[in-house]
């Protein structure tokens, strides 16, 4: 056995030696080519190919390949190795193969999806499905042109059973930076079906907590950008996620997998930039302050107001709206631009009402006025005398510009506005008092009340931008390839709708947990309420229940706040990687912050690179940190205010751990006096439990709610 893995350990140095040497004289050839700086456009994109393959060799030939997959086409194909790394490299002089073949293409797909056995493997390749035998599956550290670390995860010709989760175990035993890494080297085959799922489709992912939603979604960029170069292209892409210190978490996965350009925004950002307006927005505490501050929160119904504004019901109210301002929209009058010229009302309405139908209403809008204009330039060459004609061309200009301005002004917020002001004082034509009697009144008085003070929520901009939807044509650069939503279960269906006006082809990749959505008073309780907008053979629909983030140990302390917490929580399975138990600490009232202190200070102790206090609330956060500094312990908050993610050592609200993970965590005030014993809380403490990776600490009062257990 260590003989078999001293030659197989040099094999391996020996063919590192020479792709290493190769790719060094591949680069060597590219530099001797000057660099081109003319004008001539062919010259100067062939010099930009050659300069993306210098940067891409250098990188490469730092650590080419973290794979080998020994495979053998069809039943007499010889059995053949492939190297697999993050970024393709051309043929090798040696033996005409490829040096190392890119992860994304097809015969590479075997390298996640095989995961043992007898039976012959299959892969699709564009030239249809291609069967063979795998024979050896072998994971490869490299470090700067080192080999660091060999585990095969297949043999065929070994008698030892397969250890396929070992070196994932390896890996996922690791302590983390400050930013989220690619994970190209350990896909599995459940994440890979979604990474390689084909385009035009709307996927929606129900993953648990720590399955690698976000991780996979960045790799499906990736890939498709690689499957479908000639139809999608980086800054046709976008990624949607839920603030910006999360988008600053996740910005190195897609540059490590040589991928730049893909828009990250947040839908507030992406919205403001489409309606081109300085709009005000009510700020995000405003709304965790009285969700999550607030003990005496009320129930989510379908009538509180962001799920109301979010929900189709609302989406085709505003349509309606839209429809009536249509019918209302030329002005009840004929025009005369001198007085003794009439352009009747009727004829207006035939060119609004049929020529130009056509045409979204505020695009109607100025095409009748451009024919207005052309009309009078008309009427002007038949004029009397040049002396005429001048004095009337001048009237013509004051009386356009008048009659331009009795038509409704086509801006979103004007016309959002508009609406509930009408609503609020019943003044609404009599087509909309349907559209009245369906809005609760929370949300009238809610909206007016924001409206009057020049503000909106952010739970209101999906409305505005569809106003601008319907209103405009759609400029193609607002045109997307592809749309991924993440954190999706806090997204609406009006938010998904919305955006499938801005995709071709419906092709979405919207990922989520419902288990975690502790925004539940905006977002979706089931996926039905995002995969029903879609026809059935347009969308698909994949679980995730591997959480492949934290211990056993802390997978099974989490599941069980699901099982008793939650009603129909989704629970993670943990991947084989035993840790330290979960440890309850008792931390009474007196002893409280002596209490965590030294428990901080134990943790660490132990060197982890990045560990949390979660609190309950953003105001025990403020507090717990002044007193931890007063103490002298150096640990940063996180208030939700700043944009970029400074890693190491944190302390914040749990509602604001969403989506990140720390080596170690301390999550304080387990008890009832901080977290009631209904769904809603039993999910936060979920979320705040399934950041750790390696360590959990629970700190408790005298009584801890139903669903932890001691
Ligand atoms: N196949 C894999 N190999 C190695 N690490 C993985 C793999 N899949 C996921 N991980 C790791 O698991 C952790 C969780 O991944 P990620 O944050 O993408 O999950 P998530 O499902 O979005 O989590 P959550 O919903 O809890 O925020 C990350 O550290 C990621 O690197």
């Amino acid at each position: 056995m260590e003989d078999n893995f001293q030659s197989a350990y040099q094999e391996e140095q020996d063919k590192l030696q020479q792709t290493v040497v190769e790719i060094d004289e591949q680069l060597e050839r590219l530099s001797q080519i000057p660099v081109y700086t003319g004008h001539d456009f062919t010259e100067q994109i062939l010099e930009s190919g050659r300069e993306q393959q210098r940067q891409s060799l250098s990188k490469s030939a730092q650590a080419p390949y973290f794979g080998r997959l020994d495979f053998a086409e069809g039943e007499e194909g010889a059995r053949q190795p492939l190297y697999i790394g993050k970024i393709g490299v051309g043929k090798s002089e040696v033996d005409d193969q490829p040096l190392v073949i890119d992860w994304r293409a097809p015969v590479a797909s075997l390298f996640y999806s095989f995961t043992g056995g007898d039976e012959a493997a299959v892969y699709e390749a564009p030239e249809g499905f291609i069967q063979g035998l795998v024979y050896l599956k072998r994971n490869i550290v490299i470090h700067q042109r080192m080999l660091e670390r060999l585990a095969d995860t297949y043999d065929r010709e070994s008698t030892e059973p397969a250890v396929t989760d070992e070196f994932l175990v390896y890996r996922l035993g690791e302590n983390k930076d400050n930013k989220l890494r690619d994970i190209v080297s350990t896909i599995q085959a459940e994440q890979d079906r979604i990474i390689r799922a084909a385009k035009n489709t709307a996927l929606v992912i129900q993953g648990v907590a720590g399955s690698g939603k976000t991780t996979v979604a960045l790799h499906r960029l990736a890939f498709l950008l690689y499957q479908y170069q000639e139809q999608v292209s980086a800054d046709k892409m976008i990624i949607f996620a839920p603030n910006h210190m999360f988008l600053d978490y996740i910005s190195e996965v897609l540059p490590e997998l040589g991928v730049g350009d893909i828009q990250q925004s947040t839908f507030s950002d992406w919205a403001q930039q489409i309606l081109k307006s300085d709009i005000r927005l009510v700020p995000q505490s405003e709304t965790y302050d009285y969700w999550f501050e607030n003990t005496d929160r009320p129930a989510v119904t379908d009538h509180t107001p962001s799920r109301y504004k979010g929900s189709l019901v609302f989406m085709q109210l505003i349509r309606q709206y839209i429809e009536v301002l249509e019918q209302t929209a030329v002005p009840d009058m004929d025009f005369n631009p001198w007085d003794e010229a009439i352009l009747p009302q009727a004829e207006i309405l035939e060119w609004f009402n049929n020529e130009y139908k056509h045409y979204p209403l505020a695009k109607r809008k100025e095409r009748v006025m451009a024919r207005v204009h052309r009309w009078v330039e008309m009427q002007l060459k038949i004029a009397p005398s040049e002396a005429i004609r001048k004095e009337r061309k001048k009237k013509a200009a004051q009386r356009e510009k008048a009659y331009l301005n009795k038509w409704p002004k086509y801006e979103p917020l004007t016309l959002y506005k508009q609406l509930f002001k009408a609503i609020k004082s019943n003044s609404l034509t009599e087509n909309l008092q349907p559209i009245w009697e369906q809005i609760p009144t929370d949300v009238i008085k809610i909206v007016s009340s924001e409206l009057k003070k020049d503000r909106i929520r952010e739970d209101d901009l999906p409305a505005l931008v569809y106003i601008h939807t319907l209103l405009h044509e759609m400029e193609a650069e607002h045109r997307f390839d592809h749309v991924v939503m993440d954190e999706a279960q806090d997204f609406s269906p009006f938010h998904v709708s919305l955006l499938d006006h801005y995709v071709r082809g419906s092709s979405f990749t919207i990922l989520g947990d419902l288990s975690q959505g502790i925004h539940a008073y905006r977002g979706v309780h089931q996926w039905e309420e995002i995969s029903s907008l879609f026809a059935s053979e347009q969308t698909d629909y994949f679980p995730l229940t591997r959480s492949y983030r934290s211990t056993m140990e802390i997978i099974e302390f989490a599941n069980i706040i699901l099982n008793k917490g939650v009603q129909n929580g989704i629970t993670a399975v943990p991947v084989f990687r035993s840790g330290d138990p979960v440890q309850m600490i008792p931390c009474l009232p007196d002893s409280r912050v002596e209490t965590i202190k030294s428990h901080w200070q134990q943790l660490q102790a132990k060197e982890y690179r990045t560990t949390a206090i979660l609190t309950r609330t953003l105001h025990e956060a403020i507090a717990l940190h002044q007193q931890l500094t007063e103490q002298g312990i150096d640990i940063h908050l996180i208030d939700g205010g700043k944009a970029a993610y400074q890693g190491g050592h944190s302390i914040l609200p749990v509602y604001l751990s969403k989506g990140l993970e720390f080596d170690a965590v301390i999550v304080t005030d387990v008890d009832t006096d901080h977290y009631r014993n209904d769904d809603w809380d039993a999910k936060l403490l979920y979320v705040g439990c399934t950041r750790a990776l390696h360590e959990l600490w629970i700190m408790h009062g005298q009584q801890v709610p139903d669903y932890i257990s001691r």
